[in-house]
Protein backbone atom coordinates (compact mmCIF):
# COMPACT_ATOMS: atom_id res chain seq x y z
CA UNK A 1 0.00 0.00 0.00
CA UNK A 2 1.74 2.97 -1.10
CA UNK A 3 2.27 5.86 1.96
CA UNK A 4 0.92 9.33 1.25
CA UNK A 5 3.98 10.82 1.61
CA UNK A 6 5.26 8.76 -1.76
CA UNK A 7 2.43 11.11 -3.41
CA UNK A 8 4.31 14.56 -2.38
CA UNK A 9 6.39 13.72 -5.33
CA UNK A 10 3.63 14.30 -7.55
CA UNK A 11 1.54 17.12 -5.69
CA UNK A 12 2.97 19.13 -2.60
CA UNK A 13 -0.38 19.88 -1.44
CA UNK A 14 0.10 16.24 -0.25
CA UNK A 15 2.14 17.89 2.70
CA UNK A 16 3.10 17.36 5.86
CA UNK A 17 -0.24 18.84 7.65
CA UNK A 18 -2.51 17.39 4.70
CA UNK A 19 -1.20 13.56 5.98
CA UNK A 20 -1.15 14.77 9.68
CA UNK A 21 -5.09 16.07 8.86
CA UNK A 22 -5.40 12.36 7.07
CA UNK A 23 -3.88 10.70 10.07
CA UNK A 24 -5.74 12.16 12.77
CA UNK A 25 -9.11 10.54 10.58
CA UNK A 26 -7.24 6.70 10.22
CA UNK A 27 -6.08 7.68 6.69
CA UNK A 28 -2.39 6.31 6.38
CA UNK A 29 -2.22 5.45 2.89
CA UNK A 30 -3.80 5.78 -0.93
CA UNK A 31 -5.53 2.72 -0.18
CA UNK A 32 -7.29 3.93 2.73
CA UNK A 33 -8.87 6.58 1.39
CA UNK A 34 -10.92 4.32 -0.96
CA UNK A 35 -12.40 3.16 2.61
CA UNK A 36 -13.27 6.40 4.19
CA UNK A 37 -16.39 8.16 3.37
CA UNK A 38 -14.79 11.08 1.57
CA UNK A 39 -17.83 13.63 1.80
CA UNK A 40 -17.32 13.75 6.07
CA UNK A 41 -13.62 14.05 5.08
CA UNK A 42 -14.60 17.05 3.12
CA UNK A 43 -17.31 18.36 5.96
CA UNK A 44 -14.10 17.91 8.66
CA UNK A 45 -12.14 19.67 6.51
CA UNK A 46 -14.00 22.55 6.16
CA UNK A 47 -13.87 23.21 9.45
CA UNK A 48 -10.36 23.30 9.93
CA UNK A 49 -8.18 26.40 9.62
CA UNK A 50 -6.87 25.69 6.42
CA UNK A 51 -10.10 24.58 4.61
CA UNK A 52 -8.99 25.24 1.28
CA UNK A 53 -5.85 23.76 1.22
CA UNK A 54 -6.82 20.32 2.86
CA UNK A 55 -10.01 20.54 0.40
CA UNK A 56 -7.64 21.10 -2.84
CA UNK A 57 -5.61 17.88 -1.24
CA UNK A 58 -8.50 16.01 -0.49
CA UNK A 59 -9.70 16.85 -4.76
CA UNK A 60 -6.37 15.88 -5.92
CA UNK A 61 -6.32 12.31 -4.18
CA UNK A 62 -9.92 11.91 -5.95
CA UNK A 63 -8.82 12.29 -9.27
CA UNK A 64 -5.64 10.14 -8.55
CA UNK A 65 -7.64 7.74 -7.67
CA UNK A 66 -9.71 7.66 -10.39
CA UNK A 67 -6.99 7.88 -12.58
CA UNK A 68 -6.01 4.68 -11.48
CA UNK A 69 -9.59 3.00 -12.32
CA UNK A 70 -10.24 4.24 -15.97
CA UNK A 71 -13.10 2.80 -17.14
CA UNK A 72 -12.67 0.52 -20.05
CA UNK A 73 -13.00 1.70 -23.31
CA UNK A 74 -15.20 -0.16 -26.24
CA UNK A 75 -14.27 -0.51 -29.54
CA UNK A 76 -15.53 2.62 -31.07
CA UNK A 77 -14.31 4.60 -28.88
CA UNK A 78 -10.57 2.87 -29.11
CA UNK A 79 -11.27 3.39 -32.73
CA UNK A 80 -11.92 7.37 -32.12
CA UNK A 81 -8.71 7.48 -30.02
CA UNK A 82 -6.81 6.10 -33.05
CA UNK A 83 -8.12 8.74 -35.46
CA UNK A 84 -7.81 11.74 -33.12
CA UNK A 85 -4.57 11.07 -31.18
CA UNK A 86 -2.64 8.76 -32.50
CA UNK A 87 -0.68 9.90 -35.24
CA UNK A 88 2.32 8.11 -37.11
CA UNK A 89 5.91 10.14 -37.00
CA UNK A 90 8.21 9.54 -39.87
CA UNK A 91 11.53 7.10 -39.02
CA UNK A 92 13.62 9.35 -41.18
CA UNK A 93 13.62 6.17 -43.62
CA UNK A 94 11.23 6.44 -46.62
CA UNK A 95 11.26 2.69 -47.23
CA UNK A 96 10.43 2.00 -43.37
CA UNK A 97 7.67 4.57 -43.75
CA UNK A 98 6.35 2.92 -46.10
CA UNK A 99 6.84 -0.42 -44.17
CA UNK A 100 5.15 1.09 -41.53
CA UNK A 101 1.83 2.98 -43.30
CA UNK A 102 3.80 6.37 -42.40
CA UNK A 103 5.98 5.72 -39.85
CA UNK A 104 5.71 5.00 -35.36
CA UNK A 105 2.61 5.35 -34.15
CA UNK A 106 2.02 7.61 -31.45
CA UNK A 107 0.79 6.19 -28.67
CA UNK A 108 2.91 2.50 -29.15
CA UNK A 109 5.64 1.04 -28.36
CA UNK A 110 8.04 -0.61 -31.37
CA UNK A 111 11.14 -2.41 -30.96
CA UNK A 112 13.48 -3.06 -33.01
CA UNK A 113 15.58 -5.72 -32.90
CA UNK A 114 18.90 -6.72 -34.01
CA UNK A 115 22.37 -8.65 -33.72
CA UNK A 116 25.43 -6.48 -32.52
CA UNK A 117 26.10 -3.78 -35.53
CA UNK A 118 23.40 -4.65 -37.30
CA UNK A 119 22.72 -0.64 -36.82
CA UNK A 120 20.23 -0.47 -34.40
CA UNK A 121 21.57 2.80 -32.82
CA UNK A 122 22.23 4.41 -36.07
CA UNK A 123 18.43 3.65 -37.02
CA UNK A 124 17.91 5.25 -33.29
CA UNK A 125 19.60 8.53 -34.02
CA UNK A 126 18.27 8.95 -37.31
CA UNK A 127 14.56 8.81 -36.06
CA UNK A 128 15.44 11.06 -33.09
CA UNK A 129 16.80 13.60 -36.03
CA UNK A 130 13.70 12.85 -38.62
CA UNK A 131 10.95 13.69 -35.52
CA UNK A 132 12.78 16.83 -34.13
CA UNK A 133 13.25 17.98 -37.28
CA UNK A 134 9.79 17.51 -39.06
CA UNK A 135 7.11 17.62 -35.93
CA UNK A 136 9.55 20.32 -33.88
CA UNK A 137 8.71 17.61 -31.12
CA UNK A 138 11.00 17.21 -28.30
CA UNK A 139 12.56 13.66 -28.36
CA UNK A 140 14.16 11.76 -25.37
CA UNK A 141 16.50 9.51 -25.49
CA UNK A 142 17.80 6.94 -22.83
CA UNK A 143 21.51 5.49 -23.55
CA UNK A 144 22.00 2.90 -21.92
CA UNK A 145 25.68 2.14 -23.58
CA UNK A 146 27.09 5.27 -24.33
CA UNK A 147 26.51 5.15 -28.24
CA UNK A 148 24.22 8.65 -28.55
CA UNK A 149 26.49 11.14 -30.68
CA UNK A 150 25.37 14.35 -31.10
CA UNK A 151 27.49 14.63 -34.27
CA UNK A 152 26.22 11.57 -36.00
CA UNK A 153 22.79 12.68 -35.12
CA UNK A 154 23.58 16.31 -36.67
CA UNK A 155 24.38 14.26 -39.75
CA UNK A 156 21.20 13.24 -40.05
CA UNK A 157 19.66 16.44 -40.08
CA UNK A 158 18.22 17.37 -43.48
CA UNK A 159 18.75 21.25 -42.71
CA UNK A 160 22.41 20.66 -41.51
CA UNK A 161 24.13 23.00 -44.04
CA UNK A 162 21.94 25.37 -41.64
CA UNK A 163 23.98 26.18 -38.62
CA UNK A 164 20.82 27.56 -36.88
CA UNK A 165 18.29 25.42 -37.71
CA UNK A 166 20.67 22.59 -36.97
CA UNK A 167 21.29 23.95 -33.37
CA UNK A 168 17.72 24.46 -33.05
CA UNK A 169 16.67 20.29 -33.93
CA UNK A 170 19.49 19.46 -32.03
CA UNK A 171 18.15 21.51 -28.76
CA UNK A 172 14.96 19.32 -29.20
CA UNK A 173 16.52 15.80 -28.13
CA UNK A 174 17.49 15.38 -24.50
CA UNK A 175 20.12 12.57 -23.39
CA UNK A 176 20.21 10.63 -20.72
CA UNK A 177 22.93 7.88 -19.85
CA UNK A 178 20.70 5.02 -18.10
CA UNK A 179 22.67 2.28 -16.81
CA UNK A 180 20.47 0.22 -14.68
CA UNK A 181 16.87 -1.11 -14.12
CA UNK A 182 16.28 1.28 -11.27
CA UNK A 183 17.47 4.48 -12.34
CA UNK A 184 14.66 3.64 -15.48
CA UNK A 185 12.26 3.08 -12.98
CA UNK A 186 13.05 6.50 -11.62
CA UNK A 187 13.50 8.24 -15.03
CA UNK A 188 10.24 6.95 -15.82
CA UNK A 189 8.34 7.54 -12.97
CA UNK A 190 9.92 11.72 -12.82
CA UNK A 191 8.80 11.73 -16.39
CA UNK A 192 5.14 11.06 -15.88
CA UNK A 193 4.84 13.30 -13.30
CA UNK A 194 6.13 16.06 -15.37
CA UNK A 195 4.01 15.42 -18.15
CA UNK A 196 1.02 15.30 -16.32
CA UNK A 197 1.88 18.58 -14.81
CA UNK A 198 2.09 19.68 -18.26
CA UNK A 199 -1.30 18.32 -19.48
CA UNK A 200 -2.98 19.64 -16.16
CA UNK A 201 -1.32 22.99 -17.25
CA UNK A 202 -1.79 22.61 -21.10
CA UNK A 203 1.15 23.18 -21.84
CA UNK A 204 1.62 22.34 -25.46
CA UNK A 205 4.50 23.75 -27.30
CA UNK A 206 7.39 21.25 -28.10
CA UNK A 207 5.54 18.35 -26.82
CA UNK A 208 7.34 14.93 -26.40
CA UNK A 209 6.67 13.03 -29.17
CA UNK A 210 9.77 10.17 -29.04
CA UNK A 211 11.11 8.61 -26.28
CA UNK A 212 14.08 6.28 -27.43
CA UNK A 213 15.41 3.48 -25.29
CA UNK A 214 18.68 2.08 -26.67
CA UNK A 215 18.94 -0.31 -25.26
CA UNK A 216 16.74 -2.07 -22.85
CA UNK A 217 17.93 -5.72 -23.29
CA UNK A 218 21.01 -4.03 -22.02
CA UNK A 219 19.14 -2.82 -18.45
CA UNK A 220 17.31 -6.15 -18.40
CA UNK A 221 19.18 -8.80 -19.29
CA UNK A 222 21.30 -8.18 -15.55
CA UNK A 223 18.37 -8.81 -13.92
CA UNK A 224 16.81 -11.89 -15.49
CA UNK A 225 19.63 -14.48 -14.61
CA UNK A 226 18.83 -17.80 -11.67
CA UNK A 227 15.88 -18.90 -11.49
CA UNK A 228 13.96 -16.15 -9.46
CA UNK A 229 11.15 -14.89 -10.59
CA UNK A 230 11.80 -10.90 -9.32
CA UNK A 231 14.29 -10.26 -12.55
CA UNK A 232 10.98 -11.04 -14.83
CA UNK A 233 8.55 -8.76 -12.55
CA UNK A 234 10.45 -5.63 -12.58
CA UNK A 235 11.45 -6.30 -16.49
CA UNK A 236 7.13 -6.48 -16.85
CA UNK A 237 6.75 -3.51 -14.84
CA UNK A 238 9.01 -1.10 -17.33
CA UNK A 239 6.92 -2.51 -20.10
CA UNK A 240 4.20 -1.75 -18.61
CA UNK A 241 5.11 1.95 -17.61
CA UNK A 242 6.42 2.34 -21.04
CA UNK A 243 3.15 1.90 -22.86
CA UNK A 244 1.30 3.38 -19.82
CA UNK A 245 3.20 7.20 -21.06
CA UNK A 246 2.82 5.92 -24.57
CA UNK A 247 -0.80 5.52 -24.18
CA UNK A 248 -1.64 8.28 -21.77
CA UNK A 249 0.65 11.02 -23.26
CA UNK A 250 0.22 10.44 -26.56
CA UNK A 251 4.35 9.33 -27.37
CA UNK A 252 5.83 6.63 -29.86
CA UNK A 253 8.36 5.01 -27.54
CA UNK A 254 10.90 2.77 -29.82
CA UNK A 255 13.14 0.36 -28.04
CA UNK A 256 16.47 -1.83 -29.01
CA UNK A 257 16.71 -5.38 -28.21
CA UNK A 258 19.41 -7.71 -29.11
CA UNK A 259 19.21 -11.43 -30.78
CA UNK A 260 20.53 -14.55 -28.94
CA UNK A 261 21.84 -17.78 -29.61
CA UNK A 262 20.80 -20.20 -32.70
CA UNK A 263 16.91 -20.63 -32.60
CA UNK A 264 15.06 -23.26 -34.13
CA UNK A 265 16.49 -23.88 -37.67
CA UNK A 266 19.38 -22.49 -36.60
CA UNK A 267 18.31 -18.66 -36.61
CA UNK A 268 18.50 -16.11 -34.02
CA UNK A 269 16.08 -14.93 -31.95
CA UNK A 270 15.09 -11.74 -29.98
CA UNK A 271 16.26 -11.69 -26.70
CA UNK A 272 14.04 -11.29 -23.54
CA UNK A 273 12.10 -14.34 -24.04
CA UNK A 274 8.60 -15.19 -24.36
CA UNK A 275 7.72 -13.17 -21.58
CA UNK A 276 8.79 -9.68 -23.16
CA UNK A 277 7.07 -10.75 -26.31
CA UNK A 278 3.79 -9.48 -25.32
CA UNK A 279 5.12 -5.94 -24.48
CA UNK A 280 5.93 -3.97 -27.97
CA UNK A 281 2.89 -2.93 -30.19
CA UNK A 282 5.46 -3.75 -33.16
CA UNK A 283 8.58 -5.93 -33.11
CA UNK A 284 10.89 -5.41 -36.08
CA UNK A 285 13.80 -7.41 -37.19
CA UNK A 286 16.99 -5.49 -38.52
CA UNK A 287 19.77 -7.52 -40.41
CA UNK A 288 22.59 -6.38 -42.06
CA UNK A 289 24.52 -7.68 -45.43
CA UNK A 290 28.05 -6.18 -44.11
CA UNK A 291 29.41 -6.60 -47.50
CA UNK A 292 27.99 -4.32 -49.09
CA UNK A 293 25.65 -2.10 -46.22
CA UNK A 294 22.51 -3.20 -47.04
CA UNK A 295 19.93 -3.38 -44.18
CA UNK A 296 16.69 -5.31 -43.84
CA UNK A 297 13.52 -4.77 -41.93
CA UNK A 298 10.70 -6.94 -41.27
CA UNK A 299 8.10 -6.94 -39.40
CA UNK A 300 7.54 -9.56 -36.64
CA UNK A 301 4.27 -8.08 -35.08
CA UNK A 302 1.92 -5.03 -35.60
CA UNK A 303 -1.08 -4.42 -34.56
CA UNK A 304 -2.20 -3.54 -38.53
CA UNK A 305 -0.49 -5.60 -40.50
CA UNK A 306 0.65 -9.80 -41.26
CA UNK A 307 4.13 -10.12 -40.25
CA UNK A 308 6.81 -11.13 -43.06
CA UNK A 309 6.27 -7.97 -44.71
CA UNK A 310 9.94 -6.61 -45.72
CA UNK A 311 12.19 -3.59 -46.87
CA UNK A 312 15.90 -3.40 -48.01
CA UNK A 313 17.90 0.10 -46.97
CA UNK A 314 20.98 1.62 -47.65
CA UNK A 315 22.79 2.52 -44.37
CA UNK A 316 23.46 6.32 -44.63
CA UNK A 317 26.78 7.52 -44.08
CA UNK A 318 25.53 11.34 -44.30
CA UNK A 319 22.40 13.80 -45.52
CA UNK A 320 22.26 12.98 -48.50
CA UNK A 321 19.07 10.84 -48.18
CA UNK A 322 16.96 13.04 -46.51
CA UNK A 323 13.31 12.51 -47.51
N1 LIG B 1 29.19 7.76 -38.50
C1 LIG B 1 28.85 6.65 -39.16
N2 LIG B 1 28.66 6.69 -40.48
C2 LIG B 1 28.31 5.57 -41.15
N3 LIG B 1 28.16 4.38 -40.59
C3 LIG B 1 28.34 4.28 -39.27
C4 LIG B 1 28.70 5.41 -38.49
N4 LIG B 1 28.83 5.01 -37.23
C5 LIG B 1 28.57 3.68 -37.23
N5 LIG B 1 28.28 3.26 -38.45
C6 LIG B 1 27.97 1.89 -38.88
O1 LIG B 1 27.00 1.32 -38.04
C7 LIG B 1 27.49 0.06 -37.55
C8 LIG B 1 27.15 -0.13 -36.08
O2 LIG B 1 25.86 0.13 -35.95
P1 LIG B 1 25.20 0.32 -34.55
O3 LIG B 1 26.14 0.79 -33.51
O4 LIG B 1 24.00 1.13 -34.84
O5 LIG B 1 24.84 -1.21 -34.27
P2 LIG B 1 23.97 -1.80 -33.12
O6 LIG B 1 23.03 -2.74 -33.78
O7 LIG B 1 23.38 -0.71 -32.28
O8 LIG B 1 25.07 -2.60 -32.34
P3 LIG B 1 25.13 -2.99 -30.79
O9 LIG B 1 23.96 -3.90 -30.53
O10 LIG B 1 26.43 -3.71 -30.70
O11 LIG B 1 25.07 -1.73 -30.01
C9 LIG B 1 28.98 0.12 -37.65
O12 LIG B 1 29.44 -1.16 -37.94
C10 LIG B 1 29.23 1.08 -38.75
O13 LIG B 1 29.41 0.40 -39.96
Amino acid sequence: MAPLKHVERENPIIDASFRDFCASHGIQTVEDFLLHDLYELAAFAERQRNADRLKEGITFMLSLIELQCRPWLNGMELLEDLHRNKHTLSTGDKGIDSLLQGGFREGQVTELVGPSSSGKTQFCMQAAASVAEKYSARVLYLDTGNSFSARRIAQFICSSSDAALRQKVLSRISCQMVYDVYTMFDMLHGLEVTLRSQAQMNVNEDRLQLLVVDSISSLITPILGGSGSQGRALMVAVGYMLKKLAHEHNIAILVTNHTVGAGEGGRTKPALGETWKSIPHVRLMLTRDHRNNNCTISILKHTSMPAGHTVTTMTREDNTHCL
